[in-house]
């Protein structure tokens, strides 16, 4: 069970404060989704949660602890942050296994995971073939290597079809089922409520709402964020 705290969390470029004193907790065994407007820092929030970038004040830890200080924490977090960084004339699995090595988690985990995102066939293809829901499952994949504790993915149903968002929604389900922690932006609603059990709401930096999913989510969203976007 891996806990997740966030904690009077704030992060400032300059003069611009993107993530302003947020505090929430994500619990275990739940789908958690973190909502808000464009720009309203929830994509900041996931990098200063797996390490990518420094507070400027309060903290995000997982199991008590930040991201830097975690034992093993290719083991504990599995991140999809962005869909990009790929090496265009590496083959999917070639990708994989040298995430795999890194970790020193071990090689049969590659096909395990390949398999699991339904990537078995293309892995063998290069990435620069890919379209852009065979990225976001190659990113998927990597972030399942491990079988970590904690999945932290910023919007994963980008570039999904209809068939990709529901494997998506039955792979965070049975994740959390089994008792693990899963953080997931989002801007579509109609699929967050198909799917969350928590939701999470910023807006300018600032916690708006956390609660149970349900309900009329879009209302919820669209009063506590006032339908205005900070960009
Ligand atoms: N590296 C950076 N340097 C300067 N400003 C930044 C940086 N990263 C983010 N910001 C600013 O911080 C604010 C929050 O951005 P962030 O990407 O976290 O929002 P978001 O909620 O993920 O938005 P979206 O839904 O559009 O992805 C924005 O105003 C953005 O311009």
């Amino acid at each position: 069970m891996t806990e997740v705290r966030i904690q009077a969390l704030t992060k400032r470029y300059g003069h611009q404060t993107a993530v302003d004193g947020l505090t929430f907790d994500v619990p275990a065994g739940a789908v958690t989704a973190f909502l808000g407007p464009n720009g309203a820092g929830k994509t900041t929030t996931l990098r200063m949660l797996v390490g990518l970038a420094r507070p400027s004040a309060g903290a995000a830890l997982i199991d008590g602890r930040p991201f830097a200080e975690l034992p093993n924490p290719r083991r504990a977090v599995g991140a999809l942050l962005e869909s990009g960084g790929f090496h265009p004339g590496r083959r999917g699995r070639d990708h994989l296994r040298i995430l795999a090595g890194a970790a020193r988690l071990p090689h049969a985990r590659v096909d395990e995971v390949l398999d699991e995102v339904g990537l078995t066939e293309a892995g063998r293809r290069r990435v620069r073939g890919y379209s852009l829901g065979m990225r976001q499952r190659l990113g998927l994949a990597g972030a399942l290597l491990g079988d970590p504790g904690l999945l932290v993915l910023d919007e994963p149903a980008n570039g999904l079809d209809p068939a990709g968002m529901a494997w998506l929604r039955a792979l965070l389900k049975r994740r959390a089922a089994a008792g693990h922690t899963v953080l997931v932006s989002s801007h579509v609603l109609a699929e967050v409520a198909q799917t969350a059990d928590h939701v999470v709401i910023v807006h300018r930096g600032r916690l708006r709402y956390e609660g149970p999913a349900g309900g009329d989510l879009e209302h919820t969203f669209l009063t506590t964020t006032e339908a205005t976007s900070a960009v």
